[in-house]
Formats: C-alpha cells, sequence, structure tokens
C-alpha cells in the first residue's frame, strides 16, 4: 500500500494513503485517508531517513486504529534540506503589489534563493486589488523581461478578479467568489508538493486559507496535539488542496540568505541562464564583471542586482576561507619550492544548468526565521 508522508512528529509519520489503497474494502471504516505510522525496525537499522513529503510503502494497517508501519521509502526525486522535504515540484514565491511596496531587488534576492534549490519556481503577486490595471501591466512586462510570468491574484476579491484580455489586465467585477478561483494558479498546483515562501505581510496565511477553506481546522488540531502554533515550530506540514496536490507553508522571512557559491549565481538569474544558452563567455571561470568578451554583462535590468549579489557571494566565501575549519571550499596546493598554498576549488560544472536538478540546496533561512520566532 503507497502513500506520501504528510507530517513527522517525533517517530510518529502521519501517512496519507493513495486512492487505491482506500478502496480496499478493509479500508472503509477509516474515515479519512491517513495512518499514522512507525518506521520498520530495519530501516532504522540501515539509517533510512523519512520526510515529509516521502512516497513510502505501508505495510500491516490497523484499519480499526489508524496504524500503520513504513516498510519501504520510495528513491526521492528532489531533496530540500531546509526545511526538510522530499519530492517538492516546485516554489511558489508570493509577494504583494503594495502594502508592502514591491522592491525589485527584495524580490530578486527571494528569487535567487528560489532558484538555488534547482526546483521549478513561480511567482505569485497579491495585493493586486490595491493597485491599477496600468501599475499591474508594469510589473507584468517587467517580470516578464527578467524571465517571470507572475499569477495575478487579490486574496480579498477571490483567486480570480483579474481576467486578461488582449494582454491587458482588467479588473473584473465578477462577484460570484467561487467562479473566481485562479484557475491557472490552481492547475500550476494540482498534483504537485509545491513549497510556499515569501516575506511577511504578502498574505501567503490568506492565500492558504483561500485554496484550502477547512486548513483553520487542520491547523488547529496539529498544533494544538503539538501546544504550538503552526509558525512557532520547526514543523514541516503538507496540506491537501481540494484539487489535489500538497501545500508546504513555511513561516514569512524578510532577507534571505544568499548563501551560493559566487560562480553560481549567474544560474540563478533567467536572463543570464538564456544569454549563457546562447552563446558563451571567453573565460569559462568568467564572473561576469569586468573580463572582456562577456557575453552576460549587458543592460537587462536586474545585472546591477547580479553584480550586487556577486560581491555579497563573493565576501562570504572570503570570511569562510578566514577561518581554518571553513566549508572545505579549498584544496591545499604544493608549489614549486615546498612552499603549502590554499587555492579554492575550482568549480567544474558551472553553467550547466542540468546540473542543478541534482544539486538542491537549502532554504536555509526559512528554518532558522521558524526556529527564532
Ligand atoms: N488589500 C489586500 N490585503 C490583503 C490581501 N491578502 C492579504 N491581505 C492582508 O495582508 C495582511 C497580511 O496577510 P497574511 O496572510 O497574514 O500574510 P503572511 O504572508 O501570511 O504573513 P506572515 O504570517 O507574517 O508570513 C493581512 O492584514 C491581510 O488581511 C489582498 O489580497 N489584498
Ligand atoms: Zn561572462
Amino acid at each position: 500500500m503507497m502513500g506520501t508522508v504528510v507530517a513527522v512528529q517525533a517517530n510518529f509519520y502521519q501517512v496519507q494513503l493513495a486512492l487505491a489503497s482506500l478502496s480496499l474494502p478493509e479500508a472503509q471504516g477509516l474515515t479519512e485517508p491517513f495512518l499514522l505510522c512507525t518506521r520498520r525496525t530495519r530501516l532504522k537499522k540501515i539509517g533510512q531517513k523519512v520526510m515529509v513529503g516521502d512516497r513510502v510503502i505501508v505495510e500491516e494497517p490497523d484499519w480499526t486504529g489508524g496504524r500503520g508501519a513504513i516498510a519501504e521509502v520510495l528513491p526521492r526525486h528532489t531533496e530540500l534540506t531546509r526545511p526538510p522535504i522530499a519530492n517538492a515540484d516546485q516554489i511558489l514565491l508570493v509577494f504583494a503589489v503594495a502594502e508592502p511596496d514591491l522592491d525589485p531587488q527584495a524580490l530578486s534576492r527571494f528569487l535567487v534563493k528560489a532558484e538555488s534549490t534547482g526546483l521549478e519556481v513561480c511567482l505569485g503577486l497579491n495585493k493586486c486589488d490595491l493597485v491599477t490595471p496600468q501599475q499591474l501591466q508594469h510589473w507584468r512586462e517587467r517580470l516578464s523581461s527578467w524571465g517571470y510570468q507572475p499569477f495575478f491574484l487579490s486574496v480579498y476579491q477571490g483567486l480570480e478578479f483579474i481576467l486578461e484580455h488582449d494582454n491587458e489586465i482588467q479588473k473584473s467585477s465578477i462577484s460570484d467568489f467561487t467562479s473566481t478561483i485562479n484557475h491557472s494558479l490552481i492547475d500550476q498546483l494540482t498534483d504537485k508538493i509545491t513549497v510556499i515562501c515569501g516575506p511577511s505581510g504578502v498574505g501567503k496565511s490568506s492565500l492558504i486559507n483561500l485554496l484550502i477553506p477547512d486548513i483553520d481546522l487542520r491547523v488547529g488540531a496539529v498544533s494544538g496535539k503539538l501546544g504550538r502554533g503552526r509558525h512557532t515550530t520547526r514543523h514541516v506540514e503538507l496540506f491537501e488542496l481540494p484539487s489535489k496536490g500538497l501545500l508546504a507553508d513555511t513561516p514569512g522571512f524578510n532577507q534571505p540568505l544568499l548563501d551560493c557559491e559566487p560562480q553560481e549565481l549567474a544560474d540563478y538569474f533567467p536572463e543570464a541562464r538564456q544569454r549563457l544558452a546562447t552563446g558563451s563567455c571567453q573565460f569559462s571561470d568568467c564572473s561576469h564583471r569586468d573580463e572582456p568578451n562577456c557575453i552576460v554583462r549587458g543592460d537587462w535590468e536586474r545585472y546591477s542586482f547580479y553584480l550586487d549579489f556577486l560581491a555579497e557571494a563573493i565576501k562570504r566565501q572570503e570570511a569562510l576561507q578566514q577561518q581554518p575549519d571553513a566549508e572545505s571550499s579549498f584544496k591545499s596546493k604544493t608549489k614549486s619550492g615546498g612552499k603549502q598554498q590554499d587555492e579554492p576549488k575550482l568549480e567544474s560544472k558551472k553553467y550547466r544548468r542540468d546540473s542543478r536538478r541534482f544539486k538542491h540546496q537549502t532554504l536555509q533561512d526559512i528554518c532558522e526565521e521558524m526556529e527564532d520566532i
């Protein structure tokens, strides 16, 4: 029997069973498609961890008691360590067009952080009710030049109060709430595991409440048992959308720390990726700053952000190198004459977009913020 781990509490795993398992006659008594499971000793022995998002095989279901045992964890196709989530398909980054003002550099910082996970990145712009259609059009064109097609949202007015006609954005006067669900956003979330993130106050909780109307009940139930609120704990939980698909909520954080290697940074800007896909720089280790014949340097809007973030990443790398037990980004080299010298290890797979799939970095700050709150 197959299922997905939707919550982890100490040594217990809440497993949501796949539909096929629920058609078993024995399962008919089960009121919810969940079993509270333990992990088989064999898995403990081989050190097999179980994470939220893991697809698992459950054995020995006790349908009346709602219990089971996880016998096997299927191979993960992605893995985030902070927050710990397996098999996430995408990140939905939520920002507001106003209140707080949409700051292009703050948005870019979040986008770069999200891109660095290697997951697909979608952008939702909320509070569209606060600005004019012209301002929305402005953002649409601007973000499109960055390489993003955001979902325009207003939780206050239902998800789709905006209809798009002939490339123009108009506010619709549709009042029927239920018929105004933004189907393109829903489609994007269907049958996927999505991690929602974004700064504080942009309306993430409001959006989740709109997408999953009965979530308050479940949040209340789980948080109640743990004696903690959902934003005050390291606890990660997946919530099911009515349209199928799972959402992982993470608390807001203001300025994510960019902890990527300087050499990777260009890969996290769609504009730079696109330039590198159609040509190459003279130097294979080009930092795209002042090297001759650089294909990335140019008059794209966010190039100045690239330079700012690059300076930040280099500074961070230098600080790390000053610590004796810093991450092993150095190799020791014996120079002629026997002198030892440390040299930074060169990144070998620069600019190969494919490699990102296998290198899921962390959304570190999210978790750190979780602990701080
Ligand atoms: N005008 C307007 N306000 C909204 C909209 N959606 C949410 N808000 C308001 O924005 C404020 C923040 O909303 P939350 O849902 O708490 O934001 P959040 O992103 O979850 O914030 P954190 O919990 O701090 O991470 C609240 O006062 C909401 O009522 C919207 O579509 N339009
Ligand atoms: Zn270059």
